[in-house]
């Protein structure tokens, strides 16, 4: 058997690691024809993943076709604001498998990844692989754990087999929006944990910014019918304590640094993609335009959109009306 993964950042070389690790031929696709080239030379990603030898399974091109050409299924990593127009580009596969973490916002509506790949390919067997998984411990052999949801359970059972090794434990679960919603939220709630930790505001705070993230989390996921269980799990509060704590998570360092005076516009022309910030803003829009409350969301939003002082936006948090936990 052999897979795709369409997106040569971190975590689709990470993605590609795994597999190959395991024998897996692996067409790992790269945007650009010199990233490509160079993973080609050196067998290693230094643009994205430095310090990882990519295995021989692993082959690099630019040419998408290539990348497809026999695969089982296709990996989609690729940055949430990409998605849309990386696919419509390139051939079908015959399914797919999400590991990407944000949501789309179109036209005032919030389309799920999954949703999107569905949508541009007409593909019917979709998946989700979504936990709390650092590219760079994952590609190093540390061990990990994660979910593969799919509505197919016999797709989301192929997965599994395909990614489990070892190291890497790989878990079924048939609530692909929950799984979905708990990767891309857990982004916000980063943000905001990150900026607790560059104001110095203590442990206390941040654990108690990540228990309410929580809640905020499960608020929203269950109005777009994912099951609140599914947030208790690897794939919700997982991921959530993974980045919001860790010194790898992008999205937990730019609220740090946002906060010590990095600006939005400097962030963006960063390599490594941030997906908090597009998932702050599309969730915020959504919230406002339906009245639903996510005051962490909303906090988030202000200080980098508005460039709200963080001092005030996160004790706005804390002077809400008292009610029951
Ligand atoms: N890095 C991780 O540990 C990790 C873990 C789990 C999930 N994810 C998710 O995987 C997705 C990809 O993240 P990453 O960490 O691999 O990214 P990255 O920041 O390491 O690399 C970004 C990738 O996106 C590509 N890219 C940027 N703009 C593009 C565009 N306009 N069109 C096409 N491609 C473009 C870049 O060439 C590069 O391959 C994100 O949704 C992220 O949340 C990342
Ligand atoms: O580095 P981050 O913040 O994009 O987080 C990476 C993964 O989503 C953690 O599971």
């Amino acid at each position: 058997m052999k897979v795709a993964v369409l997106g040569a950042g971190a975590w689709g070389t990470a993605l590609a690691v795994v597999l190959a690790s395991k024998g897996v031929p692996v067409g790992l696709w790269a945007r650009r024809e010199a990233l490509a080239e160079a993973m080609l030379a050196a067998r290693e990603n230094r643009d994205y993943l430095p310090g990882v030898a990519l295995p021989p399974y692993i082959q690099p091109t630019a040419d998408a076709g290539e990348a497809l050409e026999g695969a089982a299924f296709a990996v989609v990593a690729v940055p949430s604001k990409a998605l849309r127009a990386v696919l419509a580009d390139l051939p079908a596969a015959p399914a797919y498998v999400s590991a990407t973490k944000g949501l789309v916002a179109e036209g005032g509506a919030l389309r799920r990844v999954s949703e999107v790949i569905r949508e541009v390919t007409g593909a019917r067997r979709v998946a989700v692989l979504s936990g709390p998984n650092h590219a760079e411990e994952v590609a190093r052999f540390l061990p990990a754990a994660t979910v593969v949801a799919s509505s197919d359970e016999g797709f989301a059972r192929e997965v599994q087999a395909a990614f489990t090794t070892p190291w890497f434990r790989v878990y079924t679960s048939r609530d692909l929006v929950g799984v979905e919603l708990g990767g891309a939220l857990k982004n916000v709630i980063a943000l905001a944990a990150g900026m607790v930790d560059g104001l110095r505001l203590g442990d206390n705070a941040r654990a108690a910014l990540i228990t309410r993230g929580l809640r905020e989390i499960v608020r929203f996921g269950v109005t777009q019918g994912a099951r609140e269980q599914t947030f208790y799990g690897l794939s919700g509060v997982g991921d959530l304590i993974a980045t919001a704590t860790s010194l790898h998570s992008r999205n937990r360092s730019a609220g740090e640094r946002l906060v010590r005076g990095l600006t939005l516009e400097a962030l963006e022309r960063e390599r490594q993609v941030v997906e908090g910030v597009y998932t702050v803003r599309a969730l915020y829009d959504w919230s406002r335009a339906r009245g639903v409350e996510l005051p962490i969301t909303e906090a988030v939003y202000r200080v980098v959109y508005e460039k709200e002082d963080p001092i005030r936006a996160l004790s706005a948090l804390m002077g809400r009306e008292l009610k029951p936990e």
